[in-house]
C-alpha cells in the first residue's frame, strides 16, 4: 500500500516553523504585511483569499485585502498596484488569478515590483529561477519540493516526468527538479505515447487540469505520484488530476486531494512573505 504524503500535516509544520521565526524577527523590530487583490467575486477565489489571510494571521504577519468589482478597469488595477509598490508597509503583493477577461494578466504581473512578487510570477522571478539566482520561487512548485524533501523522497538522478507545462506549475517545477539533480521530462497534452512515458517515471508530477486523468496505466509500480490538480465535482467533492483509488495501490507514495499540494501552496506563500523580513 502506498504511503500517503500528508500535505496538510507538512504545511502545518512549515507554518509553525514560520510562526516561530516571525516572532523572533519581530523582536528585532521587523514586520511583514501581504496585500491581496481580488477582482470579481468568484467563490473559489474568495475561499483561497480567505485561506491566505488566515495563514497570515496564524504566522503573525499583517494582511490587507482589496476586493474590487468585476467591472474594475485594467488602468484602475494597475494604479492600485503602483500605489502598493510605493507603500512601505506592504511587503508582498498578490493578485488572485484568474482575472476577468478584459484585463491583461501579463501586464498586471509585470506591474508588480519584483521585490514584492511573493507569487513568484513576475518575469524577473521566473528568469532568476531559470539561471539559479536569487528571487521568489512560485509557491506550488516550491511546495512540491518541500513535500518530497520532508517525506524523504530521494530526487538525485531519479527519472521525473512532469505532465503539464504552465508558467505557474509545469515549467518552474522542471527548473526546481533540475536543481535537485533529477532527470526531468516535461510532457503535455500533445505528447505522443504519454502512458508509456509516464510509466518510466520514478517521480510523476501531474498538473494538466483534467479530473482523474492519470490511471493505473500511467504509473510504474513503486513510483512517487504528486497530484497538483484540484477539481470540484458535483456534490462539492474535490478530486485531482490523478484517479487516486486506482493509482494508490501501485504507488510507493502519493498525495491526496484535498490535503496534498493545495495547503503547501499557502505555506510556501507564507515562506515568501517571511523572506521579505529575513
Ligand atoms: N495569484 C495567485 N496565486 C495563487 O497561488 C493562486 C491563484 N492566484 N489562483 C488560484 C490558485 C489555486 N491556489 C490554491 C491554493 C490553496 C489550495 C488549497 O488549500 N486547497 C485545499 C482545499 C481547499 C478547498 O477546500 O477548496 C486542499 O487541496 O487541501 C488550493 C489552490 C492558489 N492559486
Ligand atoms: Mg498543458
Amino acid at each position: 500500500m502506498a504511503k500517503l504524503v500528508d500535505g496538510k500535516r507538512i504545511s502545518q509544520e512549515i507554518k509553525d516553523e514560520l510562526k516561530a521565526e516571525v516572532a523572533d524577527l519581530a523582536q528585532q523590530g521587523k514586520t511583514a504585511s501581504l496585500a491581496v487583490i481580488q477582482v470579481g467575486g468568484d467563490p473559489a477565489s474568495s475561499v483561497y483569499v480567505r485561506n491566505k489571510k488566515n495563514a497570515c494571521a496564524y504566522i503573525g504577519i499583517g494582511s490587507e485585502s482589496y476586493e474590487l468589482p468585476e467591472e474594475t478597469t485594467e488602468e484602475e488595477l494597475l494604479a492600485l498596484i503602483q500605489e502598493l509598490n510605493q507603500k512601505e508597509e506592504v511587503h508582498g503583493i498578490l493578485v488572485q488569478l484568474p482575472l476577468p477577461a478584459h484585463i491583461d494578466e501579463e501586464k498586471v504581473i509585470l506591474a508588480i515590483d519584483p521585490s514584492k512578487d511573493v507569487d513568484g510570477f513576475h518575469p524577473q522571478s521566473a528568469g532568476a529561477l531559470m539561471i539559479g539566482s536569487k528571487g521568489f520561487l512560485p509557491c506550488t512548485p516550491a511546495g512540491v519540493i518541500q513535500l518530497l524533501k520532508r517525506s524523504g523522497v530521494e530526487m538525485e538522478g531519479k527519472n521525473c516526468v512532469i505532465v503539464g507545462r504552465s508558467n505557474i506549475v509545469g515549467k518552474p517545477m522542471a527548473m526546481l527538479m533540475l536543481r535537485e539533480n533529477a532527470t526531468v521530462t516535461v510532457a503535455h497534452s500533445r505528447t505522443k505515447n504519454l502512458k508509456e512515458l509516464c510509466k518510466q517515471a520514478d517521480i510523476l508530477i501531474v498538473a494538466i487540469g483534467k479530473p482523474k486523468f492519470i490511471t493505473e496505466e500511467y504509473v510504474k509500480e513503486g513510483a512517487v505520484v504528486i497530484d497538483v490538480g484540484i477539481h470540484r465535482l458535483e456534490g462539492k467533492k474535490l478530486c485531482g488530476d490523478v484517479d487516486f483509488d486506482v493509482v494508490e495501490p501501485l504507488a510507493s507514495a502519493i498525495t491526496p486531494v484535498p490535503g496534498g499540494v493545495g495547503p503547501m501552496t499557502i505555506a510556501m506563500l507564507m515562506n515568501n512573505c517571511v523572506e521579505t523580513m529575513r
